[in-house]
């Protein structure tokens, strides 16, 4: 087995990602690598965010690699543990992921094409890269201005407001069937919001907008490419600004999303920079970030450059 991995490496399981599958296949895939005499800890989630506060605790107790197992959200709360507030807890830490998820983007984005694929590359043989990651500050469901961080794709909008409502119907229908209703009811119900956006401190647009999403990364949604010229190590986020959508044009165009064609249509404007800032100027404008919905408000980005090693 590979150095990094002696020392001292935990494994975090959310064993409802998958639609619940990663529970039994975690199992399988354990006892497969004890037999083969890999040394790690596992600790497999009982709820929500306590991935993050796992991960915290391990990496003040001498874990050095954290190999996130399940879905985008998984992989985000594991990401949200290497940090207390912006104070990252140890440096030379690393992350490795075991895609398990309903939409695994983060993973179709690197290209990790199966869990089978990952797990052999993290103990067998470990490539190392350095992936940029995003810091953001909004205001939490609490009311209190918060920090966290994501390696994918965040937005505010209509993506958003699926997200949302994926989330709460998923604990009544399946995977597809609550993203397909929701983004359905969402996509005929939204209304667009009047936001100002700014890059990187210079002012680039106010008004109605549909969705502005900001990538690390390329995929959201289970394989829209809505920052398809995302590049995770590049030391720059990319957003993807589209303006005032009337609900058939967005129905109309949602297909261009999966192919990454989105970005020629006159209403869609295309930005880079070292940070955004999306300005409310109404209530209810939500954040999402890597499949969970953090807060709302007005919510500032900003790129830290390859901030964290990755083992994959
Ligand atoms: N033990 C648990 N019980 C219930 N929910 C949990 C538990 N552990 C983690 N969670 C929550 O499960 C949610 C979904 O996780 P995750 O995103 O990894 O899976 P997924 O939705 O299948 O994957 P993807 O986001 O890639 O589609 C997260 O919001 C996380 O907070």
């Amino acid at each position: 087995m590979n150095n990094n991995c002696t020392s001292k490496t935990l494994c975090v399981i959310n064993p409802t990602s998958g639609n619940g599958r990663t529970k039994k296949t975690w199992t399988y895939i354990e006892r497969q690598l004890k037999d083969e005499g890999f040394e790690f800890e596992a600790y497999v989630t009982k709820h929500p965010e306590e991935a993050t506060h796992i991960t915290r605790s391990a990496l003040q107790n001498g874990f050095s690699n954290i190999i996130a197992v399940g879905g985008d959200g998984t992989i985000n709360e594991v990401l949200n543990g290497f940090y207390i507030g912006d104070k990252r807890i140890n440096n030379q830490s690393s992350l490795s992921i075991i895609p398990m998820g309903t939409a695994s983007d983060f993973a179709r984005y690197l290209k990790l094409s199966t869990k089978d694929k990952c797990i052999k590359n993290i103990f067998y043989h470990q490539k190392e890269l350095y992936c940029d990651i995003v810091r953001t500050s909004f205001i939490d469901w609490t009311g209190k201005k918060n920090i966290r961080h994501f390696i994918n794709v965040a937005d505010v909008g209509v993506g958003s407001e699926t997200v949302a409502r994926v989330n709460r119907n998923s604990k009544i229908l399946g995977g597809f069937w609550s993203f397909f209703l929701s983004a359905l009811i969402t996509v005929t119900t939204y209304k667009n919001r009047d936001i100002t956006v700014l890059i990187d401190d210079q002012e680039v647009f106010s008004g109605k907008a549909c969705i502005v999403a900001v990538g690390n990364c390329s995929f959201f949604g289970g394989g829209m490419k809505i920052t398809p010229k995302a590049i995770f190590n590049d030391g720059l986020i990319d957003i993807v600004l589209v303006k005032d959508l009337g609900k058939l044009e967005l129905l109309y165009n949602l297909p261009k999303v999966y192919k990454g064609t989105h970005l020629e249509h006159p209403k869609v404007d295309y930005y880079q920079g070292k940070k955004a800032t999306i300005l409310a100027n109404e209530k209810d404008v939500y954040l999402e970030m890597d499949g969970e919905t953090p807060g709302k408000g007005n919510i500032e980005f900003e790129i830290l450059p390859s901030e964290i090693k990755l083992y994959i």
